[in-house]
């Protein structure tokens, strides 16, 4: 970087970016130079939109003209919302910085991040009054805060010439590609969002298992709880297919990094959880080393695939005889197999 000619506010947006995502931050300043500060942006206005979307000390009659309105302070200089009890209220404390760099950005990019981010704040709203039941609602509510990701990535990446137009275009691949990682974080954060209140995974599946989702942290009820959380895991497993096809695409180094180590990081997540009671009583975290490790090997599709190959055959080696989906598990395995 040279920081001599940074402009303050762009000074700004980085150190926030540093400070809200220790699993973007890095991947996201490592873009060719094209892409880094739309990147950057578009990461921080929906950082800033989802904040509002998890402060639960915003009521849902402020909260929901706040979200569908939301794209729409991307052009007033002034906004901003001191008020957030949120881990990351100070992107809404610091969004003048963020909103200056946003107009200062070209107009093909202005138009990805304010498309993503008008649909993102409107799909927010929809699962405000209602939960996520089925396994349809499921993908619906990923697709609205990580599938549009996903989708706006792909124009962004096309719209910068360092991709083909055509990733751009395959809007239904991208936004699978969002859905495997926030899937992965759902499954992971059961614990963390019940101790909120919150609820993602789908009722239609863990009502199969339990009348009452917090039964599966007591330790009575640990088989229905490992037959739910395989039985989800087993779903985001369908999505390997179409992530290496996305990453199959890439020319650009920097990009495929961008996309390849979320995703590395997805598959290792979703084998530690597999079939694991930990998940149940604490977060299951990659360790800081093998995330590491992980990091410096996915720099090229080879490497990906040996990767992805290693984790899936750590879950097909462990499907319990008794799991009531071992069938499915085992068949996704060898499909994602049959692709590395
Ligand atoms: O509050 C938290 O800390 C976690 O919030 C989760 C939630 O509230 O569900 C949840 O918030 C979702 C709404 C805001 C999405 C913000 C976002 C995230 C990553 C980006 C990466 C690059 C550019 C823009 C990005 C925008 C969250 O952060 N989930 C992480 C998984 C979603 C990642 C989205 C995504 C999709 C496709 C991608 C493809 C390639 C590389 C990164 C990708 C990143
Ligand atoms: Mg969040
Ligand atoms: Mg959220």
């Amino acid at each position: 970087y040279d920081y001599g000619t940074m402009s303050p506010s762009m000074k700004v947006c980085l150190e926030l970016l540093v400070r809200t995502s220790r699993s973007f931050a890095a991947v996201i300043q490592a873009l060719d130079e094209e892409l880094r500060g739309a990147v950057c942006n578009f990461y921080l206005v929906l950082r800033a939109l989802d904040t509002v979307e998890d402060d639960m000390s915003i009521p849902n009659e402020v909260k929901v003209p706040m979200l569908k309105n939301f794209h729409h302070n991307l052009l007033d200089p002034d906004w901003k919302f001191m008020d957030s009890k949120d881990k990351d209220a100070v992107v809404l404390q610091e969004f003048p910085h963020i909103s200056k760099e946003f107009r200062a950005l070209p107009e093909k990019y202005r138009d990805v991040i304010w498309d993503v981010c008008a649909k993102m704040g409107n799909g927010m709203t929809v699962f405000l009054e209602r939960k996520v039941d089925t396994l349809e609602e499921w993908d619906e509510y990923c697709h609205y805060v990580a599938g549009l990701v996903g989708i706006g990535l792909a124009r962004l990446f096309s719209a910068s010439g360092l991709e083909e137009s055509s990733l751009g275009m395959d809007t239904a691949l991208a936004n699978r590609v969002g859905l495997f990682l926030q899937k992965t974080n759902i499954i992971r954060d059961y614990l963390e969002d019940l101790n909120d209140d919150r609820i993602f995974w789908p009722k239609a599946v863990w009502s199969k298992y339990r009348p009452d989702i917090g039964d599966f942290a007591k330790p009575e009820y640990q088989q229905e709880a490992l037959a739910c959380l395989n039985e989800l895991i087993t779903n985001a497993l369908e999505l390997i297919p179409s992530s290496l096809h996305f990453m199959s695409q890439l020319h650009n180094q920097s990009v495929f990094n961008f996309v390849a180590i979320p995703q590395v990081m997805a598959i290792a997540t979703l084998e530690r959880c597999y079939n694991n009671p930990k998940v149940f009583s604490g977060v299951v975290k990659i360790r800081k080393g093998e995330a590491v490790r992980m990091m410096m090997g996915s720099s090229s599709f080879d490497k990906v695939k040996a990767i992805m190959k290693h984790f899936v055959v750590q879950i097909k080696a462990r499907i319990p005889e008794s799991d009531p989906h071992s069938k499915q598990t085992h068949s996704l395995c060898q499909k994602a197999l049959s692709l590395c």
